[in-house]
């Protein structure tokens, strides 16, 4: 049986430094690549991606939007990106932000989370605005697999103030309710398996992680204008438990695989610097 989403995630980290890279095949970053904006192009690019990096950076996170948008061939890209993230040892992350009524979150967790699925990842990213309790049936699933969640708890864009800042009917932010809730699902020994995406752009914010025991995405390095240094104060003594996660960043170095590389060390060597070794 494979071990659980917490520790695969703490060992890779441990071996590889706390970087999720973002493969998101933009059509301007497939052109500056020197490729189509189509389904070759597509591919090219993603899967140059995974093999530039899959080796030395500790999870993959493809944008499932980008292969979405040219139909099924784009899906059967990201099938096949998926499955080589898994055979060359990074853990993979898909962006894909799902959250719907419990049964549908079920076929959901049958499509994401499920082995022999072929979209299946090592964790997902989900959405709690339905009720944080709609996502349990995934959670579940997750966690019977060895996989994890990411919930969106504090995103990244400025839009997302409007409603995860907002104030919760026992005066707690909408943001702190999802990370109080991850934690609940988190409590017992060892890293837990859910996951919360907290944006490195927000700045300091108040919201507590002590009883989190589990992974903070943090999203906005690089193009969305967060540095290193914004880590300290959105996360204070959480600093631990945070990945963080850059995209355009690391692919405008692309396509020559050293250069990918290079670029992933210096965000490692960076973020290293600030978070302190795992
Ligand atoms: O709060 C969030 C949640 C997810 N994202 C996603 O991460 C990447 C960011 O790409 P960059 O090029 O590093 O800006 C993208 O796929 C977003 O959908 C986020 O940015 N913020």
């Amino acid at each position: 049986m494979r071990e659980s989403y917490g520790v695969r995630l703490a060992r890779v980290v441990a071996e590889r430094g706390p970087l999720c890279v973002g493969i998101d095949p933009h059509p301007g970053v497939l052109r500056a690549w020197g490729l189509d904006a189509d389904v070759a192009g597509l591919e090219r690019c993603a899967r140059g991606m995974v093999e530039a990096l899959a080796g030395t950076v500790a999870v993959l996170k493809p944008q499932s939007a980008f292969f979405e948008a040219y139909g099924s061939a784009g899906v059967a890209v990201l099938e096949r990106t998926l499955a080589d993230v898994a055979q060359a040892g990074a853990l993979s992350l898909l962006d894909v932000k799902r959250g719907d009524i419990g049964s549908t979150m079920d076929a959901y967790a049958a499509a994401y989370l499920t082995d022999g699925s072929p979209l299946a990842a090592d964790a997902v990213t989900l959405s709690p605005y339905l009720g944080f309790g709609s996502l349990d049936g995934a959670i579940t699933a997750a966690q019977a697999h060895g996989r994890g969640v990411y919930v969106l708890a504090l995103t990244s864009n400025p839009e997302g103030r409007q409603v995860q800042h907002a104030t919760a009917s026992d005066g707690r932010s909408v943001g702190q309710v999802v990370v109080d809730e991850a934690a609940r699902r988190n409590a017992g020994p060892g890293p837990g398996d859910v996951g919360v995406v907290v944006g490195a752009t927000i700045g300091r914010t108040g919201t507590r992680f002590d009883a989190l025991n589990g992974s903070i995405l943090a999203p906005g390095l690089g193009a969305q204008g967060a540095t290193a240094g914004d880590l300290t104060d959105v996360f204070g003594a959480a600093l631990p438990l945070v990945l963080p996660t850059t995209s355009r960043e690391v692919m405008g170095a692309g396509p020559d695989p050293d250069r990918l590389r290079d670029a992933a060390a210096a965000v490692v060597a960076s973020v290293t610097g600030v978070l302190g070794p795992r």
